[in-house]
C-alpha cells in the first residue's frame, strides 16, 4: 500500500471508531475485509489510528472537525507531514484537500485541546498531579515504550540483552526496574523470538514490574485481581509461592500457557475456593481503574471515561480492599495497586480505607509518573497496626 492508501485506511477505521466501535475491533475488521494488506501496512495503519486517538482533540482542532478525515489531516499537520503528497487522490489515496480544509484548522489553545483530555478531566489532572499535570498529559500523547520483563530465575538481564541482539532486537536496561529492558529496535520481532517462546522474557511495563519488586517479603502470595496474570508471573519469577484469582476467571485463560512457558507454578483459585485456601502473607489487589497511567497504550479509554464510570470504579476499589482483608494473615500485607494517575483512585482510596479500618496502617506509598521508562502507577502497602 502507498503511504496515502494507508492514510485513507486509517480514516475509514477512525470513522468506525467515532461511530462507537472499539479500536482493536475496528482494526481487526478492517484487516479481515482487506486481506491484500500486508503486516507492514496493518502496522502503519494501526500507528496512524492510535496516534490519532492519543491526540484526538488537538488533531480535530488542527483539522477543523471531528471526523476521521479531519482528524487525520490535523494529526499529519501536527506531525509536519506533506499533506498534498498524502492526499493526492491518486490510486487509493484520499481526495486532495479542498479550499476549506487547506485553510481550516486552528492551533489548539484550550487546555483540554493542548492536553488532549476530555474537559472534565483537566481539573482532575491538576488536582492529582499539580505542577506535573501538563507533562503527564503531554506524555500520554506519545507512544509507550516497549518493555520486557526478564525471567531472572532463568537468565540474567545482560545475557537476555545479548541474546535479543542475536535475534535482531536491540534492548537496553530500563532504570525503573532490575528485571526490565526497553526495546529500542525490533519490537515487532519480540513475540516470534526464541526468548519469548522459551519463556525467558514477557511483555510487561517496567513500573508494573517494579510494583512486584517492591512487594513486602512473605511466603504465600495471592494475586487477587490477576487478570492476564502479568504480576502473578512476575511474582513467581521472583521466587514467590503464588496463587492467582480473578472474579472473572476467563481473564486468566492464558495464564496456564504463560506459566508453562516461564516454567513457573501458579495455583489458580476460583472465588468459591478462596476462603478455604486463605490466609495469605501478601495479598495484591491490582484493582480495576481508569487506566489513566496507561492511556498511551489504550488511548481510546481516555475519551470513554466518564465521571459516573470513575465513581463506579472508586466504589469497586473500596469493595475489593474490604473483601481482601479477610484473606490476609494476622501479620500479613494487603497491597493496593492501580495504573491510574488520579488521586481519587490512589491516595484517596488508601485514606478512605484507613478511615474505615482503624486497626490498619499504611507503611509505604509510591506513585509512578508516566515517563519514557514506564507507565503511570500507584502502590500502597497496608498491614494491621
Ligand atoms: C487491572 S486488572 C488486573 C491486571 C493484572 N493484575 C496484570 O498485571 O496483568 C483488574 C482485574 O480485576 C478483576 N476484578 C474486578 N473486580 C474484582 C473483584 N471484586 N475481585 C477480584 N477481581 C476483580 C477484573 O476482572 C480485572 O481482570
Amino acid at each position: 500500500m502507498t503511504p496515502g492508501a494507508r492514510v485513507a485506511a486509517a480514516i475509514d477505521v477512525l470513522d468506525v471508531i467515532l461511530a462507537g466501535a472499539a479500536a482493536e475491533q475496528a482494526l481487526t475488521r478492517w484487516a479481515r475485509g482487506n486481506r491484500f494488506a500486508g503486516s507492514k501496512d496493518r502496522a502503519a495503519i494501526r500507528d496512524h489510528v492510535f496516534d490519532a486517538l492519543r491526540c484526538k482533540r488537538s488533531a480535530a482542532a488542527l483539522g477543523g472537525a471531528e471526523t476521521g478525515r479531519a482528524i487525520m489531516i490535523g494529526l499529519l499537520r501536527q506531525q509536519g507531514a506533506d499533506l498534498a503528497a498524502l492526499f493526492s487522490g491518486q490510486g487509493h489515496a484520499p481526495a486532495p484537500l479542498d479550499e476549506a480544509e487547506r485553510e481550516h484548522g486552528t492551533p489548539p489553545l484550550e487546555k483540554a485541546d493542548l492536553w488532549n483530555l476530555p474537559e472534565w478531566l483537566v481539573p482532575a489532572f491538576e488536582i492529582s498531579l499539580g505542577p506535573d499535570a501538563s507533562d503527564a498529559a503531554r506524555s500520554l500523547q506519545s507512544r509507550a515504550p516497549v518493555s520486557l520483563r526478564v525471567n531472572t530465575r532463568r537468565m540474567t538481564r545482560d545475557a537476555v540483552i545479548t541474546a535479543l541482539a542475536n535475534e535482531g532486537i536491540h534492548a537496553d536496561p530500563n532504570p525503573l526496574s532490575k528485571t526490565a529492558v526497553t526495546v529500542a529496535d525490533g519490537a515487532r520481532r519480540v513475540r516470534a523470538s526464541r526468548l519469548f517462546q522459551d519463556g525467558l522474557i514477557e511483555l510487561q511495563d517496567a513500573a508494573s514490574q517494579e510494583i512486584v519488586a517492591l512487594l513486602p517479603e512473605g511466603g504465600r502470595c495471592l494475586d487477587y485481581c490477576a487478570g492476564g496474570g502479568g504480576k502473578a508471573l512476575a511474582m513467581a519469577a521472583a521466587g514467590r509461592q503464588v496463587a492467582a484469582h480473578d472474579i472473572d476467571p476467563r481473564r486468566m485463560q492464558d495464564l496456564p500457557a504463560r506459566a508453562r512457558r516461564a516454567q513457573a507454578t501458579i495455583d489458580q483459585i476460583d472465588t468459591a475456593s478462596l476462603e478455604a485456601t486463605a490466609p495469605f502473607d501478601v495479598v495484591l489487589c491490582d484493582a480495576p481503574c481508569s487506566g489513566s497511567g496507561s492511556w498511551r497504550r489504550a488511548p481510546q479509554a481516555k475519551w470513554l471515561l466518564t465521571p459516573e464510570r470513575l465513581e463506579h470504579l472508586i466504589r469497586l476499589q473500596d469493595d475489593i480492599l474490604d473483601q481482601a482483608i479477610g484473606l490476609v494473615t494476622p501479620k500479613g500485607w494487603l497491597v493496593y495497586a492501580t495504573c491510574s494517575l488520579l488521586t481519587s483512585e490512589n491516595e484517596d482510596r488508601i485514606a478512605a480505607f484507613l478511615d474505615r479500618h482503624d486497626d490498619w496502617i499504611c507503611t509505604f506509598q509510591r506513585r509512578f509518573n508516566v515517563t519514557d521508562n514506564g507507565d503511570g502507577f500507584f502502590t500502597a502497602h497496608l498491614t494491621r497496626a
